[in-house]
């Protein structure tokens, strides 16, 4: 569906990015995970044809390369909503559905397939300045789809939403994936990613760090579980974690001990005998922990 093929882009000295190269499988929603300033959305410029990359080249559905024709097959959700505040729901569609071209007959169809998509048809004629956050959220990922794209890019798509809302659009971009629209979604949220995304690619620098499913991503950590342990006695905790042969991880102020085998916590807490422990939880590998340890090595 979308191919780069080491794609390398400067602003003046600063290489931005990197001989990237990644592949989006049709009908799956693949994440893009990186830090701030890693390249997502320059990443996603250069698809949207606004960013020309200095070297490599990008490829939409049939091999064709990205140009102003390929603009048609993608629908693009930006971090900021582009919404016109004083018009309707419907207004804002009607207008965005006339620059794609699209028929007088086919934009009434695809307006209100679109609100109904994303569970707006009762507020089809609110002023977008009336409507939540979440809401119009919702129908910048309605104008996203007026024109029937192949794949839409959602570049982070509930920041700054609260968490109901944020569900609503998960919920949303679900349903985009069983209607077969290819889905890259950036994000910084690493549950966001564990929940949507059939693969995932972890830029840093501009450089893709890795890629995979979130099983294989699993396997760069050689734990199967991951202990987060409250101590008053840290030292004595590492010292018989290091025994052990756990390897030792700081997540913010936790401490944390990657368990090489399947443990149950009875017998966690028989291996710290002798140390006092306040709190002790045993977690399956997360996104969050595989995260950490690829954008830290470099
Ligand atoms: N037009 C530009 N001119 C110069 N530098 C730019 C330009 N656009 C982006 N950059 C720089 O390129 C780097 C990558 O920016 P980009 O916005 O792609 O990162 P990002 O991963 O999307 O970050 P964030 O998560 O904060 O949105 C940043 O250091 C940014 O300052």
């Amino acid at each position: 569906m979308l191919w780069l093929d080491h794609v390398s882009k400067k602003f003046g000295d600063r290489s931005v990015l990197s001989d990237l190269t990644f592949k989006v499988r049709p009908g799956e929603v693949y994440g893009l995970l990186g830090p701030n300033g890693a390249g997502k959305t320059t990443t996603i410029n250069t698809i949207c044809n606004l960013v020309k990359p200095d070297q490599g080249s990008i490829r939409i559905l049939d091999r064709r390369p990205v140009s102003e024709a390929t603009k048609a097959l993608v629908g693009i959700v930006p971090q900021e909503n582009l919404l016109y505040r004083s018009l309707t729901c419907a207004e804002n569609l009607h207008f965005f559905a006339r620059i794609y071209g699209l028929s007088q007959v086919k934009r009434v169809e695809r307006v209100y397939e679109c609100l109904k998509l994303v569970n707006l048809l009762d507020r089809a004629d609110s002023i977008v300045e009336n409507l939540s956050g979440g809401m119009q959220r919702r129908l910048s990922i309605a104008l996203a789809l007026v024109h029937q794209p192949k794949l839409v890019i959602l570049d982070e798509p509930t920041t700054g939403l609260d968490i109901e809302s944020r569900y609503e659009i998960w919920d949303l971009i679900r349903l985009l994936k069983t209607q077969g629209i290819t889905v890259l979604l950036t994000t910084h949220l690493l549950e966001e990613a564990e929940h949507l995304c059939q693969r995932i690619g972890i830029i840093k620098g501009g450089k893709l760090l890795k890629q995979g499913t979130l099983d294989s991503l699993s396997q760069c950590i050689s734990a199967a579980l991951v202990a987060l342990v409250d101590t008053p006695q840290p030292d004595r905790a590492t010292a018989r974690a290091e025994q052990l042969g756990f390897p030792l991880r700081h997540y913010g102020r936790d401490l944390a001990f990657w368990v090489p085998q399947p443990m149950s916590l009875r017998e966690l807490l028989a291996a710290f005998e002798g140390i006092e422990l306040t709190s002790v939880a045993l977690q399956p590998v997360r996104l969050e922990h595989v995260y950490l340890e690829i954008t830290r090595s470099v």
